[in-house]
Order: C-alpha cells, then sequence, then structure tokens
C-alpha cells in the first residue's frame, strides 16, 4: 500500500482522484519517447525517462501507471528501473497502477497476484491490469490477495483498440462477454459499495468505445469500480466525447494518457502542465 494505513485502494484512489484531478499519466518510455527526449534507446535511457517521471508527477496527480513492456523490453536492467521508481512514487501517496496485463489459470494466477500485490513483493505496487480471458473466476487468487493486502486490479472489460470487439461485444447487447466483465467487478465491488466507497476492482474501459456501453446496455455505474481509461490524446478519445462514452459511471473514470503527455518532456513544468490538461472533468 502507498501510505501504510489501512484504507483500501479504492478509497484512497478516490482521495487522490478528488485531489489532484482524474488523470493517470502513463510512464510508458517508448524507443520514439526516449529519442524525442534526448536519451540513449538503453536501460540506461529509461532510468533517466523515469526519473524525470517520478520528478514531474510524484505527488502531484491521481495515479501513475507505468507500462510493464516498455521496461521488460530490457531484461533485468529495465526491472530493475521499475524496482527503483515505484518506492518514490510510493513515498509521495502517488498510487501507482502497473499495466501488466496477467491472466492465467488460477493457481498460476496467484504466483502473479505474489509478484505484484503481497506486501514485500521487489514489485508491489498499487494495483495491476489483469485479462480475465481465462474466466473472470480465475483472477479470484489476485482478487483475495488484492483484498487481503488493500490494493487493487483493473480488468479489461472494454479496451480502447478496435480489435478488442471482436471479442468482447460478443453475445450482444445484454449478454455481452464484456457485460459479464462488469457484473463480476459489480459483485466483488459490493461491500464496498455498502460502505459508501469506491471498490477496488477497477474495470478498463477505453476512451474510444463510442457507444459501445449503451449498445451492450452495460450498467457501468453500477459497478461501483473504478474505469481506468486509455485512449484520450494519442488514440483519439476527447474529453468531449467522454460523458457520452461513460454515461452515469463518469465521476468513477479515471483518464489515462501516456504519449499525450510525455511528449511535453523532458522538461519537467511542461510535463506538469500537459497532465493537467490531459484532465476530462
Ligand atoms: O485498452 C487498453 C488498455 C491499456 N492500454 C495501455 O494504455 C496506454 C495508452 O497509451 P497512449 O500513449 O496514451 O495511447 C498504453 O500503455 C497501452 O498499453 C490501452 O491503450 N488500451
Amino acid at each position: 500500500m502507498t501510505d501504510g494505513t489501512s484504507m483500501a485502494f479504492g478509497a484512497r484512489l478516490r482521495v487522490t482522484m478528488d485531489t489532484f484531478g482524474a488523470v493517470c499519466v502513463g510512464i510508458d518510455p517508448h524507443p520514439e519517447l526516449l529519442t524525442s527526449w534526448g536519451l540513449p534507446v538503453s536501460a540506461a535511457g529509461v532510468r533517466a525517462f523515469a526519473q524525470t517521471c517520478a520528478e514531474a508527477f510524484a505527488g502531484r496527480v491521481a495515479a501513475v501507471k507505468p507500462q510493464s513492456a516498455f521496461f521488460e523490453e530490457y531484461g533485468s536492467a529495465g526491472i530493475a528501473v521499475l524496482e527503483e521508481i515505484l518506492p518514490i512514487f510510493q513515498a509521495a501517496g502517488t498510487p501507482v497502477i502497473l499495466d501488466v496485463k496477467r491472466g492465467d489459470i488460477g493457481s498460476t494466477m496467484a504466483g502473479y497476484a505474489r509478484a505484484y500485490l503481497a506486501d514485500q513483493a521487489p514489485l508491489a505496487c498499487d494495483a495491476i491490469t489483469v485479462s480475465p480471458y481465462l474466466g473472470f473466476g480465475s483472477l479470484a487468487p489476485a482478487m483475495d490477495l488484492a483484498q487481503q493486502t488493500g490494493r487493487g486490479l483493473f480488468v479489461l472489460a472494454l479496451t480502447s483498440n478496435p480489435e478488442g470487439r471482436s471479442v468482447q461485444h460478443v453475445g450482444g447487447a445484454g449478454a455481452s462477454v464484456a457485460g459479464a466483465i462488469v457484473t463480476g467487478a459489480a459483485e466483488a465491488n459490493a461491500r464496498a459499495a455498502g460502505r459508501g466507497e469506491l471498490g477496488s476492482i477497477g474495470l478498463v474501459v477505453g476512451a474510444t468505445v463510442g457507444s459501445a456501453v449503451r449498445d451492450l446496455g452495460i450498467d457501468l455505474a453500477a459497478a461501483n469500480a473504478p474505469i481506468l481509461a486509455p485512449g484520450f490524446g494519442a488514440q483519439g478519445g476527447t474529453a468531449a466525447e467522454a460523458a457520452a462514452v461513460f454515461g452515469a459511471a463518469l465521476p468513477n473514470v479515471l483518464a489515462a494518457s501516456s504519449r499525450e503527455v510525455l511528449s511535453a518532456g523532458p522538461d519537467v513544468a511542461a510535463l506538469r502542465r500537459r497532465a493537467e490538461a490531459a484532465r476530462i472533468v
């Protein structure tokens, strides 16, 4: 947990969203961004990039979302950078959502859960992204450990990429795959709803999904879930469309933006200004 208190992830995220505005800055050290920041395309470049992001955003935004792929591509040296920056954000009270999109059979999922959601794990973060496509129930070990340690998950429901529809819309209005995932999150968050708190089992719904939530008859607000919304900026999602895309769930939406914000770097003040401009409400 980030702050050493007993607050659950959803409740902590609600506080940071209300304090800083509902923006999650993606920390995605793409090779192109490293070059445009004047950094080498190497683990050393990723380290300098991540340190600048920590200086710009720790204690200043609702959450950050490092994209694990851009660290993993440098092997252990890249992972070491992740291990180095996580505590900086955690010390500043900034929730870290590690975008790793894990999903496996239950017994292996338990291993992934220990890797990211256990208190003493070298890569312990506040929440991770998970894939429910081995069945929502396969996520149970991660949901259980997240609950025990005050951490959270973001379950892929309606992803921002156009290819996602071919899987997530199957079943159609009232019976879609995505709808079943939202129902799973609603059940997991019911107790938190009873306490009047935002749940800790979040959902990923892209800013680019257009009318899908309405067309599929999905009641996103009823899930009482934080909604991580990638797709703003570089992928074409706009703040102007957000109310139509998310409907009554808009107050629970955490807009995620990576390239749009990071392209303002490496100047720290410019990065902060761009993150502020990424707010959708
Ligand atoms: O549906 C999804 C789920 C995750 N992502 C991730 O978010 C960022 C988006 O980066 P931008 O530069 O703001 O486009 C990236 O890490 C993706 O892997 C997503 O885009 N869509």
